[in-house]
C-alpha cells in the first residue's frame, strides 16, 4: 500500500501489463476525473508517512470508546498515532480539538494528546491525527490531578478576555466563544443564554427560557468582591475525558477548551467523582475565591441545560430546581 503513494512508479506496480503510452493516459485521465491525486487520497497515510516521519504503517486497529467519531491507533515504525475521523462533519469540529489541544499542551503543565494535523477526506468529513498515549489501568492520582488542573489555569493567560479563537462544541451542541471582556456577560449570553435559546427553539420551553433569562440578568450579586481573570478551560472535564498514562500521569482528552473563569471547569463535575483530595490539591494553587459554594451550581447549570438540549427531559427538572433555588436566593 506504501507504494501506492508514489505516483507513477507504483501505478506502473498496479497495472504491470499496460504500456507506458497507455498508462501515462490513464494517470492524465485518473488526474482529470479526481483532482486529488493518488498521493492525497488518503491524506492520514500520506501525513503519517511524510511529516509524521514513518516510512511504514505495520497496523491500523480501531479504538473504541467515543460516541461521535471513528478512533483508530496506527502503528508504525516512527511510533503510534492516535487518529479520528468523522464521516459527515467538515474539519471544523478538530480544528477546535486541536487548538484546544494545542493550548493546553503549550501550558506544559498537565498531559494531553500533542495534536498533529487535521483536514478535510476526500469523500468528505474529516480527521484529526495526534500523539497516541497508553493509559494506564488506574484513573490516576486525584492530587496530582488537582494540582495540574490549576496549574494548567494558572499558565493558560489570555491578552483578548473571555473567550476563544474559534467556536467548538460541548457534546455535539455548537458552543460560542466569542472573545468579550466581561466575564458575567460572556457566560450570560454565550453559555447560559445560548442554552436557554436552544430549549426554547427546540422544545418550545418558554418556562425554563423566561425564568432563566431573569437569572441571567440579576446574577451579577453572585460575583461580588472577586476578580475574574480568564484561564484556559478544558471546558468539559467529566470522567469519561480523564485517564492517565502508563507512568500514572494524568491525561485529560475531548476539550471543548476557551478562556474562562476558573470556577466554571467544575462544571461537570456531577460526573467527575472529584474527591476532597483533588480539590485540596487545586486550591492550594488557585486559591478558593469568597463566594465559590454559591456559584458553584451556577456552573452546573450550563451543563444540565446542555443535557437536556442533547438528551431530552430526563435533565429538565435539575436545570430548572437550580433556577427556581437561584430565583429565591436572589430574591427576583
Ligand atoms: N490520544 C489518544 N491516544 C490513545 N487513545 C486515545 C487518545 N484519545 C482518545 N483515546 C481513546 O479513544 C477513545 C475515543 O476518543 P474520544 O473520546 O476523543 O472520541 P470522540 O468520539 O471524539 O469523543 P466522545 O464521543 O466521547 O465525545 C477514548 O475513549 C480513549 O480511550
Amino acid at each position: 500500500m506504501v507504494a501506492l503513494h508514489v505516483g507513477i512508479l507504483s501505478f506502473n506496480s498496479c497495472f504491470p501489463c499496460l504500456p507506458h503510452s497507455r498508462l501515462l493516459r490513464l494517470r492524465f485521465t485518473k488526474r482529470k476525473l479526481f483532482p486529488v491525486a493518488a498521493m492525497d487520497e488518503d491524506p492520514i497515510r500520506e501525513w503519517i508517512l511524510s511529516e509524521g516521519k514513518a516510512t511504514q504503517i505495520t497496523k491500523i486497529s480501531s479504538i473504541g470508546g467515543g460516541c461521535i467519531n471513528l478512533a483508530s491507533r496506527y502503528d508504525t515504525d516512527a511510533g503510534s498515532f492516535f487518529v479520528k475521523t468523522n464521516r459527515s462533519i467538515g474539519p471544523s469540529m478538530f480544528e477546535g480539538e486541536a487548538l484546544g489541544l494545542g493550548a493546553m499542551y503549550e501550558t506544559r503543565t498537565i498531559r494531553v494528546p500533542r495534536p498533529f494535523k487535521v483536514g478535510p477526506l476526500p469523500t468528505g468529513g474529516s480527521y484529526i491525527i495526534m500523539e497516541f498515549i497508553e493509559f494506564g489501568a488506574s484513573r490516576g492520582n486525584q492530587s496530582v490531578l488537582g494540582r495540574k488542573l490549576a496549574e494548567m489555569h494558572k499558565a493558560g493567560k489570555s491578552e483578548r478576555g473571555f473567550g476563544f479563537d474559534v467556536d467548538n462544541t460541548i457534546g455535539s451542541t455548537p458552543q460560542i466563544n466569542t472573545w468579550t471582556s466581561d466575564w458575567i456577560e460572556f457566560y450570560g449570553k454565550h453559555r447560559l443564554g445560548y442554552q436557554l435559546k436552544l430549549a426554547l427553539n427546540q422544545y418550545g420551553d418558554s418556562s425554563i427560557y423566561q425564568k432563566g433569562q431573569r437569572l441571567v440578568k440579576n446574577m451579577a450579586p453572585l460575583f461580588e468582591n472577586i476578580v475574574i481573570e480568564p484561564c484556559l478551560l478544558h471546558g468539559d472535564l467529566w470522567s469519561g475525558n480523564i485517564s492517565s498514562d502508563k507512568n500514572g500521569e494524568p491525561v485529560i482528552l475531548d476539550p471543548a477548551c476557551y478562556y474562562g473563569h476558573s470556577e466554571a471547569e467544575f462544571g461537570m463535575s456531577w460526573c467527575a467523582g472529584f474527591g476532597g483530595s483533588f480539590y485540596d490539591a487545586y486550591f492550594k494553587v488557585m486559591p478558593k475565591q469568597p463566594g465559590f459554594e454559591k456559584r458553584r451550581d451556577l456552573y452546573l447549570l450550563y451543563h444540565y441545560l446542555n443535557h437536556y438540549n442533547l438528551f431530552g427531559s430526563g435533565y429538565r427538572s435539575s436545570a430548572m430546581s437550580i433556577i427556581d433555588d437561584y430565583l429565591r436566593m436572589l430574591n427576583v
